[in-house]
């Protein structure tokens, strides 16, 4: 997992030569939750690049273990373009109290942080470096109490810069799922998704392919909009499962536009059931 310095880990200390001696062993990075989470399941959730509709897919995740009966809470870890609160019709302030910031719960019960449950505008820009950026994504994990999650899944922002190494040092995350489009570089943007989470030591639990194309309304037929999928020889390369393949769907977007994600039924990702 996470507790690694100099590219060890616990279990590289056990069998190494030098395990007795070594002053380099692997510190914990983990931050405490707080006192008021129980979270059974943390699964982050990653592009290599912007304008995949990551948002999109881990909300979808979301609402599919929310109709399976689980707890589930989303952290919007995408601090400088949050989008989550949004989906969901969520305009208020996140309340606090001594022991720490409540998340605010959407009507199908999903709960949310979210930086713009914190802003006094919420159009208000985040305009702040990365360490900071880095520093409240810490928080949500810290002083959020999320009470009793069955799932926390966290939307992360694109790439692989300061947040997404803050929360995989950070955080006790159990898996990344990648999500992906059909475009030319994908290859690239995938592996290097998969390279940061192994270089990590996190499981890659599967990649999703959104925008995987596009049906047309009146004869059914699928149109790849943005080229033909590799993703099945790519996971297939990584040995990571393809979780699926989100179609463009106006009743997706009109879920979004309408603020009412809580309602939304995708049933593009149900074979993910059984693998987060
Ligand atoms: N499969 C889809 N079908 C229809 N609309 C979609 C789909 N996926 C995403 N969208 C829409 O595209 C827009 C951008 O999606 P989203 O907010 O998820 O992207 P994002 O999280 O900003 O992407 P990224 O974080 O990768 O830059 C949203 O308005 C969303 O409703």
């Amino acid at each position: 997992m996470a507790e690694q310095q100099n590219g060890c880990t616990p279990s590289d200390c056990a069998s190494c030569a030098q395990g007795a001696t070594c002053g380099k062993k692997p510190v914990d990075l983990h931050e405490p939750a707080n006192p008021y989470s129980h979270v059974n399941k943390v699964i982050a959730v990653v592009s290599g690049k912007g304008g995949v509709g990551k948002s999109m897919v881990t909300a979808s995740l979301a609402r599919m273990m929310r109709e399976q009966g689980f707890s589930v809470g989303i952290m919007d870890a995408d601090i400088t373009g949050p989008s989550i609160p949004k989906m969901y019709g969520i305009h208020e302030s996140a309340k606090g109290s001594d022991a720490g910031m409540f998340p605010c719960e959407a009507k199908d019960g999903t709960r949310i942080m979210s930086v713009n449950l914190l802003l006094e505008h919420e159009e208000d820009p985040v305009i702040w470096r990365g360490p900071v950026i880095a520093g409240v994504v810490k928080q949500f994990w810290t002083d959020v109490m999320w009470g009793e999650l069955d799932y926390l899944f966290i939307d992360m922002p694109p790439g692989t810069g300061d947040v997404p190494l803050t929360v995989f040092q950070s955080l006790p995350v159990d898996g990344v799922v990648i999500v992906t489009s059909p475009q030319d570089l994908v290859r690239m943007i995938v592996k290097k998704a998969y390279n940061m989470a192994e270089a990590m030591h996190i499981p890659v639990l599967g990649i999703v392919e959104n925008y995987s194309y596009l049906k047309c309304p009146d004869c059914g037929k699928k149109i790849s909009v943005f080229g033909e999928s590799h993703i099945d020889e790519i996971a297939e390369e990584l040995g990571v499962p393809v979780l699926g393949k989100m179609p463009i769907d106006p009743a997706l977007a009109e879920a979004v536009e309408s603020e009412k994600f809580y309602e939304s039924d995708n049933q593009y990702l149900s074979g993910a059931v059984n693998k987060l």
